[in-house]
C-alpha cells in the first residue's frame, strides 16, 4: 500500500485540451467527485501549457485532489503538480522520482503487458495503468487490453487504473475485474454536463455492485 491509496480509487479525470474552457471543465469534473486530475495536452505550446498546468494545480489544491501531468516531468515540477504519468516514450520512474521527490505520485502505462507491470512495480511506480479496454475516440489506435489483465495484475499490490473508451455503461465491468480507478477523457469532457458525468462515474465506486 502507498500513501496515495485514498486518491487512487474512483474517477481519474484526464483533460482533453487544448480547449478554451479547460479550467471550467476541470472544475466541473472535480465538483463531480473526480479523485485525480491529469493534465494531458500533447501540443508543443510551452507557455500555454505552463500557464494551464499552474492554474490547474491551484484548482486541484482547492479541491485537495492531486494533479498529475502527462509525459512531462519538467512541467510537473514547474507547476508544483503532485505527480506525473509516464508512458513508453517517457523516462523511467526512478528518473522522475529523482526530480519530483519521494512523495510524488508516479503512474505508468502498462498497456496490455503484465511484464511491464512487473517491471514498473519493482521500479517504484505508484499505480499501474492498463488499456485501452474499449475503442477509444481519443486514441483510436491504442493497444487493446482485456479485463483478465486487471485480475492478474492485482498480484502486484498497487492501485490499478483502467483507460480507453470507458463509459458509464462499461465501467462497472472493469471495476468488478479489479480497476481501482477509471481514467476517462471523452465520456467525461465530451459530455454536455461534465459535473453530472463525473458524478455518475464517481457513484459507480460507492454503489453496491448488484445495484449498478
Ligand atoms: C492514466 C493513464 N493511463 C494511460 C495513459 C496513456 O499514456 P501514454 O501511453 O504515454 O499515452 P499518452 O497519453 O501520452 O498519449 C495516460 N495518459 N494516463
Ligand atoms: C491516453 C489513452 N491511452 C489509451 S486509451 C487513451 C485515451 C482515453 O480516452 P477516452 O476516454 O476518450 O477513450
Ligand atoms: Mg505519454
Amino acid at each position: 500500500m502507498t500513501t496515495h491509496d485514498h486518491c487512487l480509487r474512483g474517477l481519474y479525470a484526464i483533460s482533453d485540451g487544448p480547449r478554451p474552457d479547460l479550467l471550467d471543465a476541470c472544475a466541473a469534473a472535480l465538483g463531480g467527485g473526480a479523485r485525480l486530475l491529469q493534465y494531458r495536452d500533447k501540443t508543443a505550446d510551452a507557455p500555454r501549457r505552463l500557464d494551464e498546468a499552474r492554474a490547474l494545480q491551484a484548482l486541484c489544491a482547492r479541491h485537495a485532489v492531486p494533479l498529475i501531468v502527462n509525459d512531462d516531468v519538467d512541467l510537473a515540477l514547474a507547476a508544483g503538480a503532485a505527480g506525473v504519468h509516464l508512458g513508453e516514450d517517457d523516462v523511467e520512474p526512478a528518473a522522475a522520482r529523482a526530480r519530483l521527490g519521494v512523495r510524488a505520485i508516479i503512474g505508468v502505462s502498462c498497456y496490455d503487458s503484465l511484464e511491464r507491470a512487473r517491471h514498473y512495480a519493482a521500479a517504484g511506480a505508484d499505480y499501474l495503468a492498463f488499456g485501452a479496454f474499449f475503442a477509444s475516440p481519443t486514441k483510436p489506435h491504442a493497444r487493446v487490453a482485456t479485463p483478465r489483465l486487471l485480475r492478474e495484475a492485482k498480484a502486484f499490490g498497487l492501485p490499478l487504473v483502467a483507460i480507453g473508451g470507458i463509459t458509464h455503461d462499461n465501467a462497472p465491468g472493469l471495476i468488478d475485474a479489479g480497476a481501482d480507478a477509471v481514467a476517462v477523457i471523452s465520456a467525461l469532457f465530451g459530455a454536455r454536463d461534465v459535473r453530472a458525468a463525473a458524478r455518475r462515474f464517481s457513484d459507480l465506486f460507492e454503489s453496491d455492485p448488484s445495484r449498478r
